[in-house]
């Protein structure tokens, strides 16, 4: 790819530069190599604009940023959204890509909805791969890229990157920050999903408006013209999504309970799932999904949902929902203890999350659930008491503890939590807090670890200060289960 080529692309002209050939891209200017184009963003901690003379430094020869910004000795691909222009510039540079590329964006579900996907494609003979928070999977296993959406560059390189393994099916989740920040663009989706809106990330993005605008731009910008919009119908904000993707003129394709294209019209729990009927076509089947709770039902179905707008075969997508294998950290039974109470490890971190898995795993309660969990720091501080309140409503006993505390002072988190659950106990640290919900159950209760799902981590510090501290909650429920029957 030529210089002129890529400003071409936006709308620019590169002049005498325009032979030079394009090495690759780069938004850290310490990866710049020779040749890389530089995109400066202002960001939340720096303004990338500070970096451009060392970027140029390093053989960058052409930056895209602001027109304000000062660029010297490199050509100045000016846009007042840099980040967007970026993304466009960028994009004919990493072919190929896959054909059938699905987006999911919502609350709560998205990585559920795409590592479900990728599941159902798979068992519809596809090559299928997915990308968010469990990073990249393909039927290989997964790598993890340490954020939900990774940065623009860094997509582009995975997108490609499975292409040329073969990958024709890809799934990725479109977060309100990646989809804000533009870190996914360029790609041809043919269908986006929302799950739902309830209370998170309000530190970033100020009000409910601006956040459910922020999802938004995947029906507005992201999908592909003529492209498919699968809406779980049964939220608040169903709505309101449908008419934004209505106004875009995407193809509507509502599931729930209300949904008209695929609808629920039951959902009876069973021993080790529940058994949905639905309608789609005209046609009511029956589904015996191998998942419980609601939430996995409502997610399920929006997978089928973008199953079914690409292209797969309806029987086919029915008859994989019965072999859906769980998705890791999502109501994952963790340890069953010596007395038979099971623990489950849930990613619940929004007030919303923590009463859908309590929700539904109260059906199978029998005696008292007992809900661990806390809230991550440097995150919307908002959500805290709410999400103990919804912990201190659905459950006999609430544990509140440390989950990610980042660079806030944990008691003062754990504070926040407890003002929305005033009766729970209070335990710092997350291993003793598990350990003493365990020793609490008795026989018919059931134990619910929110919080972290697989994370593997708990971050302590921020910036140079940030540490991991390895720490999976479904390896320590099984510990501490295991020292449950050595004293016993
Ligand atoms: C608030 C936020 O979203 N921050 C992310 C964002 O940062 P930013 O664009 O504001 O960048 P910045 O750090 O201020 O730097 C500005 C620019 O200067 C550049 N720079 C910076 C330093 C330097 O030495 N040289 C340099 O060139 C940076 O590459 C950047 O382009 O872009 C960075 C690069 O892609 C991310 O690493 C960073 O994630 C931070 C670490 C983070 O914690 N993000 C979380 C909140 C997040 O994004 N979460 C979402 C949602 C999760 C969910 O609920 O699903 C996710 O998608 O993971
Ligand atoms: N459809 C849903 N409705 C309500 N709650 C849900 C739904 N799907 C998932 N949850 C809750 O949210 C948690 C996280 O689910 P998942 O990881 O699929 O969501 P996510 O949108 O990818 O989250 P993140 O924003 O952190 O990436 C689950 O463990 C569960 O508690
Ligand atoms: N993607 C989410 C993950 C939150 C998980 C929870 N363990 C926490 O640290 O708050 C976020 O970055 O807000
Ligand atoms: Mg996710």
């Amino acid at each position: 790819m030529r210089l002129a080529q890529l400003a071409a692309a936006l709308g620019q002209d590169a002049g005498e530069a325009g032979s030079a050939a394009v090495t690759g891209f780069a938004i850290d200017h310490r990866k710049i190599a020779p040749g890389n184009v530089f995109g400066a963003f202002q960001g939340a901690a720096v303004n990338g604009e500070d970096f451009i003379p060392a970027a140029i430094a390093a053989g960058a020869i052409a930056v895209v940023a602001r027109p304000e910004a000062k660029v010297e000795g490199a050509l100045h691909l000016a846009d007042p959204n840099p980040r967007r222009a970026f993304a466009k510039a960028a994009a004919p540079f990493f072919q190929p890509v896959p054909p059938v590329v699905a987006a999911v964006t919502g609350t709560n579900g998205k990585t559920s909805c795409v590592e479900m996907l990728r599941q159902i494609w798979r068992m519809c003979g596809h090559s299928a791969a997915s990308i968010g928070t469990l990073g990249v999977t393909t039927q290989d296993g997964s790598i993890s890229t340490g954020l939900t959406t990774p940065d623009i560059v860094t997509f582009f390189h995975n997108v490609s990157g499975l292409a040329r393994e073969g990958v024709t099916h890809l799934a990725y989740e479109a977060s309100s920050h990646g989809l804000a920040q533009y870190r996914n663009e360029g790609v041809p989706v043919m269908a986006g999903a929302f799950t739902n809106l309830s209370r998170d990330h309000l530190d970033y993005h100020g009000t409910m408006e601006e956040y459910f605008a922020a999802k938004m731009r995947l029906f507005a910008e992201v999908v592909q013209d003529g492209g498919h919009a699968v809406i779980w119908a049964d939220d608040a904000w169903s709505a309101r999504a449908n008419a934004a993707a209505q106004a875009r003129g995407l193809a509507l394709f509502t599931v729930g309970e209300a949904g008209e294209a695929l609808r629920l019209i039951s959902r009876k729990p069973s021993q080790l799932g529940q058994e949905l009927a639905i309608v789609y076509e005209g046609l009511e089947r029956r589904v015996n999904l191998p998942l419980i709770g609601a939430y996995q039902a409502a997610n399920a179905l929006v997978a089928a949902g973008l199953a079914l707008v690409t292209d797969c075969e309806a029987a086919q997508v029915f008859d994989a929902l019965s072999r859906l294998q769980p998705v890791r950290g999502r109501l994952e039974r963790a340890a069953i203890c010596p007395n038979g109470v099971p623990v489950y490890v849930d990613y619940a971190h929004t007030p919303d999350a923590v009463a859908a898995a309590i929700a539904a795993l109260r059906p199978h309660v029998a005696g008292r659930l007992i809900t661990v969990l806390g809230a991550g720091g440097d995150r919307d501080a908002g959500k805290r008491a709410p999400m103990g309140a919804a912990a201190a409503a659905g459950s006999e006993l609430v544990i509140v503890t440390d989950d990610n505390p980042r660079g806030e002072d944990p008691a003062a988190i754990r504070a926040a939590v407890l003002a929305g659950a005033p009766g729970a106990r209070e335990i710092g640290d997350r291993r003793t807090a598990i350990a003493a919900a365990l020793a609490a159950a008795r026989p018919g209760d059931i134990v619910l670890v929110a919080g972290k799902g697989h994370e593997q981590g708990q971050i302590v510090g921020s910036g140079a200060h940030a540490r991991i501290l390895p720490f999976d909650d479904v390896a320590v429920a099984r510990e501490c289960a295991a020292e449950l029957s050595g004293a016993s």
